[in-house]
This record gives C-alpha cells, structure tokens and sequence, in this order.
C-alpha cells in the first residue's frame, strides 16, 4: 500500500513523517524530492529565484520517475507499506500554481497529464490542513514557494485536487497541536491499514 503525506509547506508533513518511523517500523519510508542527483537538481532550483517554471516541473518530474522506478514500485512488488512525504500531488499542487501565469491553459491538468502514462498514484493521501499565512510563519518564509501568496494558490490546487477524487484523501487539522496532529493521522492510517 502506498501512502502519501501532502500539504503546504510547514503544515508539519516530516514531523509526522519521522514520527511515524516508530509506530509502523516495518514500512519504507520515502520522500520527494528524494535525495538522488535527481533531488539534487531539484534542491538547486529551489534556490534559484529565476529557475524556469517548466524546467523546474521537468526536474521535479524526473526525480519522480527515478523514485518510482529505484524505491516505489520495488517496495510495494514486495508487499511493503509505503509511506511518502510528499508525492505526485505536491507536483499538481506546487507546479500548477508555479505555472499558473504561463501560456498552458489549465496547468494542474497539464502536470497530470504528463504523470498519468508512467505514474502510480497512492492509495491513500493524508492532506495536513492549515492555512497559507500560518504555513508561512511555520516553514520559515526561506524559498520562493513559503510565501503565503503562492501557498494561498497551492492551497486551491490542493483543494481542487481533493474535490476530484475525495475517496483518496483523507484531512487532518493541521493547526492542533503536534501531538494531536499526530493522533488523527495513527487513527486514520490503522482504519485502512
Ligand atoms: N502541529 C504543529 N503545531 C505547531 N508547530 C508545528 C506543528 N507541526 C510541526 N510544527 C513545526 O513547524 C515547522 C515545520 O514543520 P515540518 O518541517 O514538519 O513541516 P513540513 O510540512 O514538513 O514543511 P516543509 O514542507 O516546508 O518541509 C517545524 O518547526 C515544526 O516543529
Ligand atoms: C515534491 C515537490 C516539492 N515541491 C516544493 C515544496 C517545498 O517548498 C519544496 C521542498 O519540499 P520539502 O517538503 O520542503 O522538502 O519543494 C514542489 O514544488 N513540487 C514538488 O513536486
């Protein structure tokens, strides 16, 4: 089974994440952007304030490849759960807003469109909701995407996201307290688990 951790930057995804390490020790924990030379040419662009939106998508793309092919789909060929922090929808979510003043017309469309011939999508998507300014304040405001301007349009894409296929996700108030947080997502996992 595989499950993604998604959510805004700073909603507490890799706190959750390494906390999970102990409830289902088992599992293969993952994340994207991973840490391949494929991350590595992600982490660049992160930093770089002029990267190309397209160029960045292609790099964000091309690490999901590798990640599918080197860790996702081996780990689950061996029946293991898979717990991911971030996945495909922090493309959808994060490019499609980083696109949005582009010439593509409808660019989450677009960006699943270019995963849906090699993708697997999760089998179930824990979305940590907060809202944008408070993400902001909690991520540190220290790239170009921890603004709460873009966060608010990435925010939307996400939303959008779990209107369309509202039986993957499951959310999770994400402005409790870390403790709770971390409850609520236990709850939600052992249900499915
Ligand atoms: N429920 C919470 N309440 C208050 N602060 C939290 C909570 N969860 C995490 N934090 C704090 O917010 C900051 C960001 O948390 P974390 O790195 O887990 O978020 P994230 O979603 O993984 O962020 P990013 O996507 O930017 O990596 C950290 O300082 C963390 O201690
Ligand atoms: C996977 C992925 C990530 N991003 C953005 C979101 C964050 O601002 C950074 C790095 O992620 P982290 O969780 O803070 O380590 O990258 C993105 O724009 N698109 C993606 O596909």
């Amino acid at each position: 089974m595989l499950v993604s951790l998604e959510g805004l930057d700073g909603s507490g995804k890799t706190t959750v994440w390494e906390s999970l390490k102990e409830t289902y020790p088992e599992a293969v924990f993952t994340r994207e952007p991973t840490e391949s030379w494929y991350g590595d040419a992600v982490s660049r662009s992160i930093s770089a304030d002029d990267a190309d939106p397209l160029a960045e998508l292609f790099l964000y793309t091309a690490d999901h490849a590798d990640h599918l092919s080197r860790v996702i789909r081996p780990a689950l060929a061996d029946g293991d759960l898979v717990i991911s922090d971030r996945y495909s929808d922090s493309r959808y979510a994060y490019q499609g807003a980083t696109l949005a003043d582009s010439t593509i017309d409808d660019p989450v469309a677009y960006v699943q469109s270019i995963h849906e011939p090699f993708t697997r999508s999760p089998d179930l998507t824990i979305y940590l909701d907060i809202d944008p300014e408070t993400a902001a304040e909690r991520s540190g405001k220290t790239n170009k995407f921890e603004q709460s301007a873009y966060l608010k349009r990435v925010q939307q894409n996400y939303q959008r996201l779990i209107d369309a296929t509202p039986g993957r996700f499951v959310q999770v108030d994400a402005s409790q307290p870390p403790k709770q947080v971390l409850t609520d997502v236990r709850e939600q996992l052992d249900a499915v688990l």
